[in-house]
């Protein structure tokens, strides 16, 4: 939400989908979610710049590895900088833009299977809770934004939201967003 509020022109382009998809008077439904490709994008591209678990969580490596000529010795513990993965230059054209629509082209998703993109982890690890927790995440956005319109607190605009993140296990936004809902 704080990402669509701070790109309003990305706010409006996932409401109008919202609206052409499903219509102004009926509910979101799960079953909804698969026909909401720009919705899908917003998704992707928050986790990208936001993960949820920043370094995801911490892993003890079992025996001395080699990965491309760089040691990783057996008990070392590993963190896996998830936030900078996204943020690549190396990786990402524009890696501190939101641009949603760079998913549209890219066919990549978040179940471990593309490096680039990892916010709920990969291989056997995995977090168990992926399937649930992409269902919610786009059902709760996707309800949000088709049930109302959304504006700032007083004295706040796009371009001066600050949007900083705030590090702990969790991701946090350094200063929480205010969003006050329009009924349409
Ligand atoms: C947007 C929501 C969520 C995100 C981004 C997320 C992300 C993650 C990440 C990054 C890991 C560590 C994976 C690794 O180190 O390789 C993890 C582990 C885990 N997650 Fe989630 N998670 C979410 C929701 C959930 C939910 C809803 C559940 C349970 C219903 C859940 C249960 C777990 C469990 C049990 C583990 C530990 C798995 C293990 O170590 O074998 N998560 N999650």
């Amino acid at each position: 939400m704080a990402e669509l509020l701070h790109n309003p022109e990305k706010l409006l382009k996932a409401r109008v989908e919202l609206l052409q998809t499903i219509g102004k008077d009926k509910q979101v439904k799960e079953s909804d979610i698969t026909r909401l490709p720009f919705l899908q994008a917003v998704v992707k591209e928050t986790f990208r710049l936001h993960p949820v678990v920043p370094f995801l969580i911490p892993h003890r490596v079992e025996e001395d590895t080699d990965i491309d000529g760089l040691t990783v010795p057996k008990n070392a513990q590993v963190l896996v900088n998830a936030w900078a993965i996204g943020r690549d230059p190396n990786i990402w054209e524009n890696p501190n833009s939101f641009v949603p629509e760079r998913f549209l082209e890219l066919d990549m998703d978040v179940k471990g299977q593309n490096f680039e993109l990892i916010p709920f982890g990969a291989g056997r690890r995995i977090c168990p809770g992926l399937p649930l927790a992409t269902r919610m995440v786009h059902l709760m956005l996707a309800s949000l934004i088709h049930s109302c319109d959304w504006k700032l607190e007083d004295g706040m605009t796009p371009e001066n939201m600050n949007m900083e993140d705030r590090f702990g296990i969790t991701l946090q936004k350094a200063q929480p967003l205010k969003a006050i809902p329009i009924r349409v």
